[in-house]
């Protein structure tokens, strides 16, 4: 039957014309928020990578502008006094930073960001816009797991794996703080539920507001 004039129809994408989300996964140090994080960013087309700008060194493989922007002590004064960052937090005896970028335009237009951040900074981004904030916090299956993978990413020496051990158990005490809490055990199955938390979140009605026009529709 062909449809009538007023027939509901909703475009095919009108499920972008919703806000975008600010997608936050913490760990303590090496539970495998990084790992998570570039699963979601293959597999997923609609989420980019908040990249944080840093004074710590680049660990091999890691590329300027694509995991993080790597300044000296110098220029992320000079960042702070230019008020270009959302957040910004000392962590491990270095500095990272959120750079605000066009975060707020993008994310009107339906973009989804991925944080790779710390507690601090995911305390300081939900004061500023609990509407768009999504927390997530990986833990490890347990702290010798975490010691294990810390030795195996093989990119510390061992005074630096202590004090990230040391860091650990504090960081996981802020676990209470985030919306979701999943165990990274097996990878894939911790991804699969990251992932399914991102689906269901882009589902939530107040972000979807392209599909207001549709209801009041249906509704007359
Ligand atoms: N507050 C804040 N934390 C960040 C930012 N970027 C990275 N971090 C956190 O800094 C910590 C150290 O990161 P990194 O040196 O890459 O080591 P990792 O712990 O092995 O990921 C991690 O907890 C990151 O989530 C940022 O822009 N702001
Ligand atoms: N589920 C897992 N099982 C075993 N090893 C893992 C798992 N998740 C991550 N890893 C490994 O543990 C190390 C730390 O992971 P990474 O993603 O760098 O952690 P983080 O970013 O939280 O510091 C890496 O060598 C990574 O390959």
């Amino acid at each position: 039957m062909a449809e009538s004039a007023s027939t509901p129809s909703l475009e095919p994408d009108a499920d972008l014309h919703r806000r975008g989300l600010m997608f936050i996964l913490s760990s303590p140090s090496g539970a495998g928020k990084t790992t998570i994080s570039r699963m979601l960013l293959d597999a997923d087309e609609e989420i980019r990578l908040s990249v944080s700008v840093t004074t710590r060194q680049p660990r091999p493989g890691e590329i300027e502008g694509v995991h993080y922007h790597f300044v000296s002590d110098v220029e992320f004064d000079a960042m702070i006094e230019e008020d270009d960052f959302y957040e910004w937090a000392p962590v491990f005896g270095h500095r990272y930073g959120t750079p605000k970028g066009r975060i707020r335009t993008a994310l009107k237009q339906g973009q989804d960001f991925l944080f790779d951040i710390d507690w601090q900074g995911t305390q300081q981004l939900y004061q500023k816009d609990q509407q768009d904030v999504v927390r997530v916090f990986i833990l490890p299956p347990s702290i010798a797991e975490l010691r294990r993978r810390l030795e195996g990413r093989a990119t510390d020496d061992m005074g630096t794996i202590d004090a990230r051990m040391d860091r650990a158990r504090s960081e996981i005490s802020h676990w209470d703080a985030y919306d979701y809490v999943v165990i990274n055990d097996d990878v894939d199955s911790c991804f699969a539920k990251v992932r399914e938390i991102l689906h269901a979140e882009r589902m939530k009605r107040q972000r979807q507001t392209g599909l207001i026009p549709f209801v009041r529709e249906l509704m007359t």
